[in-house]
């Protein structure tokens, strides 16, 4: 073997540890035609932006930079229109610019985009008035129809998963660097949110402060051209591994593997078993890592996890995103940050506060409630004040979409109003208000920690 054949090997060892939540494809053969094809297809992103990402993230771990990383739970195929993924960033672009100021610190902006296509799921299957079909494992594995055709896993649809992740991407890397995300249009579009909903009149005086603050940044005749571009990062769940490892390669400049289908990948709390596939094949990507830790996770665990993903403990390698519950964090939180911070490992602690939140209203919809989002991520500021460590980042669901999916918000949304626009094919999103809501909220908690 060739030294580089050698190492592009190290990205399958997975194939021989049990592999949590894959999907059951029916045609084997099929599955390997498709991972051949996939393996000839050019990089979604470059090594070196995984890099730049893990050096961000490395300030996030050091308390320097915060962390916001949101989007769909599952994005679909037939949701990859201009309108909606625009709607997604300006969100995002939205949050990042009120936390920026709160925080006067750089806000890393990670999007759930361009790559998540696949969902773990609590039960295989799914019944409907008698009759039981393969649960939704989210578009790149089968549809969300309620068919036998459907719901068969198809390998094909590994393929339309890159390219809808590829045209995601080119798009979002257009918005990003060609003038539409400029800093003084955000700042303008949460003007308009202020001005224009009951929920942002409460925000009034701060968007004042940014605006005194542009203004002053103008005055200084700071360049113009300084805010005309952003930094934008993709990431997504690492679960189907057949496509994650067809599109892992070696990076010519170092001969080290990343995996190409997204700068940042993470565990979930479904698949990360310390002696499982999902970690073994995290563990040879040079790619920043996330691993998700619900409450049941012991610091023993989150120790070993560091040992095996971050051996070198280095700053913005290891991100823990943790999904406890508003009833649970501060509880659970604060023994694995002291162990973990006792061991020496930097890594960035980012709180989800959407998946430990999840129940199901009388009308069938799975559903969030603001305030239990809202109060999960005090918890999570609470803690770390406690200890003197960072709070370093927040990891949503969102849409830029004005969906009834999470109750509650400024602009409240009643379990009544669910069916209205309840659009999502797996978790309940947060809507553009009820996100833009959470990030100037998030940024009173940021300033006043
Ligand atoms: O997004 C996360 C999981 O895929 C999701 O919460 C699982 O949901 P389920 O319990 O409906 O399977
Ligand atoms: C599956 C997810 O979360 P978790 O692994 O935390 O349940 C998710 O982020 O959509
Ligand atoms: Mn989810």
């Amino acid at each position: 073997m060739t030294v580089n054949a050698e190492l592009h090997a190290g990205g399958n060892t997975w194939r021989s540890l049990p592999a949590a939540q894959q999907p059951d494809w029916p045609d084997q053969e099929a599955l390997r035609d498709v991972i051949a094809e996939l393996e000839s297809y050019p990089p979604l992103v470059f090594a070196g932006e995984c890099d730049q990402l893990r050096q961000r993230l490395g300030a996030v771990a050091r308390g320097e930079a915060f962390l916001l990383q949101g989007g769909d739970c599952a994005e679909a195929f037939d949701a990859v229109g201009a309108d909606q993924i625009r709607n997604k960033l300006k969100t995002l672009l939205q949050m990042g610019a009120v936390l920026t100021y709160a925080g006067s610190v750089p806000v890393v902006k990670v999007g759930r985009i361009a790559g998540q296509y696949s969902k773990p799921r609590s039960k295989p299957t799914e019944t409907r008035d008698g009759v039981t079909l393969p649960t939704y494992r989210g578009d790149s594995v089968n549809g969300f129809a309620f068919t036998p055709e459907a719901r068969t896993p198809d390998p094909q649809r590994l393929k339309r998963m890159y390219q809808a992740s590829a045209s995601t991407l080119n798009l979002v890397r257009a918005f990003t660097t060609g003038g539409y995300a400029d800093l003084r249009q955000v700042h303008a579009w949460n003007q308009d949110f202020v001005r224009s909903s009951p929920s942002g009149q409460r925000y009034e005086q701060l968007a004042r402060e940014i605006d005194r603050a542009m203004n002053f940044m103008n005055a200084c005749g700071v360049d113009p051209e300084e805010f005309k571009t952003v930094e934008f990062y993709a990431s997504h769940e690492a679960l189907v591994l057949d496509y994650e490892s067809a599109l892992t390669r070696v990076d010519s400049r170092t001969g080290q593997l990343y995996d190409v289908s997204g700068h940042m990948v993470w565990i979930g709390e479904r698949t990360r078993q310390l002696d499982g596939a999902h970690i073994e094949f995290a563990s040879k990507i040079r790619n920043p890592i996330g691993v998700k830790l619900g409450p049941t996770t012991s610091s023993e665990e989150a120790l070993t996890l560091i040992e095996r993903l971050d051996p070198e403990r280095e700053a913005g390698r290891l991100t823990f995103i943790t999904r406890m519950g508003a009833d649970k964090i501060r509880d659970r939180l604060p023994e694995l940050v002291e162990k973990v911070t006792a061991s020496g490992a930097q890594v960035a602690w980012v709180c989800d506060p959407m998946h430990g939140n999840t129940f199901e209203a009388a009308s069938g919809h799975k559903t969030r409630r603001f305030d239990d989002v809202l109060d999960e991520v005090k918890g999570f500021f609470e803690v770390h004040k406690g200890l003197g460590t960072h709070p370093g980042g927040i990891h949503v669901e969102l849409t830029g979409d004005d969906v009834t999916e999470c109750v509650g918000g400024g602009d409240e949304i009643f379990v009544d109003d669910l069916h209205q626009r309840y659009e999502t094919a797996c978790d309940p999103r947060l809507n553009r208000s009820q996100s833009l809501d959470l990030a100037f909220l998030v940024a009173e908690m940021y300033r006043d920690q």
